[in-house]
Order: C-alpha cells, then sequence, then structure tokens
C-alpha cells in the first residue's frame, strides 16, 4: 500500500490580497526631465501601502500617471486586471478614487453638498431625469444624501453637513475631501499627504480613519512624509528616490534599509521618538485659493492640458475627486 505523506497541510486562511492596482515600468518625463523612472508598483486588496520619498522624488507624479490626470509616457496601470483609461473620471468609474495634496474642495458650497459631486459618478439619473426631476430622480437623489450623510458620520463631519466647506478647519478640509473620494465608492483609495499642516491629534485621528477605510475593504495607498504615520499604518512601503522605486517593504525592512536612511531618513527612524511637531495652529481655509479652483472647475474641469492634452476639453467631473483635479496638481 501506498502511503502518502502529506505536506501541504492547509495553510492558515491567508487573507484576502488579490493584486487591484498594477502599475508596471511607469516612466514619465516632461521634457528632458524625467520624474518617475520605470516605476511597478502593486496594490493588493486588504493592504494599506505607503509612498514616501524625499521632496521632488516623483511621489505626486506617479499619482497622477495612476489617476489619469498624466499619460505616462511608457509603461502601463490597470486596476484589476484593467488598463485604466488616462481620463481622471473614467479612473474614478473604474474604482480608484483619490485626494491631493492642496485641498480641492468646492469651498462656497457645503459639506453635504461637496461629498453629492462625489457621487457622480455612482448616480445613473442623466441630465433629462435632473431636468425633469421625475420619481427616478428623486429617489437616487434620496439615495445619493442618504450615503454622503452616512459618510459625513463615518469621518466625523456630520454635524457639518449644512457648513460651507470653506468655514471647515483645515484638518476638517482633509477629512472631506476623504469623504468626497468614499462617495465615489472605490475599491482602492489614493491619498496624497493626508495629514500634511495636521497637528498629532488631527494625525492620529486620521490614521484611525484609514484603519477603518480599510476595514471598509477599501485598499488604501498613501503618500506622506510623516514616517510614524506611515509605519504605523502600512503594511507595506515603496520609497522613491529621484525617480526611482529604491527599495519596497516591510516598515521593518524599510527603515532599515541603509540606502534609505542615507538617501532619505537620514537616521535610523526611532519609534518610541516623539513625533516632529506639527504646526501648533493648524492653517485656517484657504479662502481665497478654493473658490478659484472651483471657479476654474466650472470652466475647464479638466484643464492639465500639457501631460494629458488628450484630457482637455472633457467636462465631466471626476468623481471622487471633484472637478478641481483636472488642473495640474502642481
Ligand atoms: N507638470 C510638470 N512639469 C514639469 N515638471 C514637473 C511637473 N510635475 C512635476 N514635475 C517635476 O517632477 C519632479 C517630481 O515632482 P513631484 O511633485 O512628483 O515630487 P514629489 O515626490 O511629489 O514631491 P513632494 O514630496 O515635494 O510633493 C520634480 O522635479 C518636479 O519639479
Amino acid at each position: 500500500m501506498t502511503t502518502t505523506t502529506s505536506t501541504s497541510a492547509a495553510p492558515a486562511a491567508a487573507p484576502d490580497r488579490t493584486p487591484l492596482l498594477q502599475a508596471s515600468g511607469v516612466i514619465m518625463r516632461f521634457g528632458g526631465l524625467t520624474a518617475v523612472r520605470d516605476v511597478s508598483l502593486t496594490v493588493n486588496s486588504g493592504e494599506i501601502v505607503g509612498l514616501i520619498g524625499p521632496n521632488g522624488a516623483g511621489k505626486t507624479t506617479f499619482f497622477n500617471c495612476l489617476t489619469g490626470l498624466y499619460v505616462p509616457t511608457e509603461g502601463s496601470v490597470s486596476y484589476k486586471g484593467t488598463v485604466l483609461p488616462p481620463k481622471p473620471h473614467l479612473v474614478t468609474k473604474a474604482g480608484v478614487a483619490r485626494t491631493f495634496q492642496n485641498i480641492r474642495l468646492f469651498a462656497n458650497m457645503t459639506v453635504l453638498e461637496n461629498v453629492l459631486v462625489g457621487r457622480h459618478t455612482r448616480t445613473r439619473e442623466g441630465l433629462l431625469s435632473a431636468l425633469i426631476r421625475g420619481p427616478g430622480y428623486h429617489k437616487a437623489e434620496a439615495r445619493s444624501r442618504e450615503r454622503a450623510m452616512e459618510l459625513l458620520e463615518f469621518t466625523g463631519l456630520a454635524h457639518k453637513a449644512e457648513h460651507l466647506a470653506r468655514n471647515l478647519p483645515y484638518g476638517e478640509q482633509r477629512k472631506l475631501e476623504i469623504a468626497r473620494a468614499l462617495a465615489s465608492e472605490p475599491g482602492l483609495l489614493l491619498l496624497d499627504e493626508p495629514t500634511a499642516g495636521m497637528n498629532p491629534q488631527e494625525t492620529r485621528a486620521t490614521e484611525e480613519l484609514v484603519f477603518a477605510i480599510r476595514d471598509q475593504g477599501i485598499a488604501v495607498l498613501v503618500i506622506e512624509h510623516d514616517m510614524r504615520f506611515i509605519f504605523n499604518l502600512c503594511d507595506r512601503v515603496a520609497v522613491l528616490v529621484q525617480g526611482q522605486k529604491l527599495v519596497e517593504g516591510t516598515a521593518e525592512v524599510v527603515q532599515s534599509d541603509e540606502r534609505v536612511v542615507a538617501a532619505y531618513l537620514g537616521e535610523p527612524f526611532e519609534p518610541e521618538a516623539e513625533a516632529a511637531p506639527a504646526p501648533e495652529a493648524a492653517p485656517e481655509a484657504e479662502a481665497g485659493a478654493a473658490p478659484e479652483a472651483e471657479a476654474e472647475a466650472g470652466a475647464a474641469p479638466e484643464a492639465d492640458a500639457t501631460p494629458a492634452p488628450e484630457a482637455a476639453g472633457d467636462n465631466e467631473t471626476g468623481t471622487g475627486t471633484g472637478a478641481q483635479e483636472q488642473e495640474n496638481d502642481r
């Protein structure tokens, strides 16, 4: 009798790790400057992945390539196995939403209205229905409002639903950007410096919020300069230096990599050390900047003509990012 020695005892249930976003060999050149050099990165379902690197390393440019604001000079970006179209609103519709380093809210709209804008790609009611305002329109609008309020509850902004976005303190504006991005019901959320300008309490709250987002089944890719935030939060971290991916791995791997320490961290990261103090007073809403962006959004939502000229003239608002996403994210 032949006996089979089983060496394949069922492994412990592996966490769900199917690839969601796959960027392969992405290169982005601006004339003679190569901002992103052959970067490949995968974000799997259930993951929080960090993207770090010194100023000018190409992080935001890479995000812009992922989200259709820029058409990469070379390389491809796919989501759930399908190549993403180089149009921000179609990327959002496919399930990838983002926030911006420079907050881009509709400053003169209420908090609730800002989130409702984010529902845009998930509502089927067309222009005619909106004009006629028939039962389908009212039902869809009621559902959108309900969902928007859920998201405001989730992000802790429900009590500010009727406030103008411009009147929110800075930390809440960042939360509102996240709520608006979530309104497009993404499978992957890209956050560009979500704690910039926040005080330590706000940063900690944002950390909790990102964990809660992940727990809702949304994977997260986050750019951040706050190393404590990144290393607490991320399953994996990729380090960009001069447009190239230097290292990718767990927080431990990245923190102990001598090249990363030399090129970016400067000194070994001390998890117990006090976080660098954030500005005490969170800056107030930039009342001047946001309305301007809003006006631009209305006039030319996809005005980022230089790197992605095919996007120009497309007047659909990219949901989850707001119409302002179309301006160059610099
Ligand atoms: N639209 C553009 N045209 C020309 N150069 C650009 C453009 N966008 C970015 N760059 C350049 O590409 C390089 C990478 O910039 P990027 O903003 O992506 O870096 P980053 O890592 O996000 O920096 P930071 O941490 O300061 O936000 C920089 O040299 C920048 O000046």
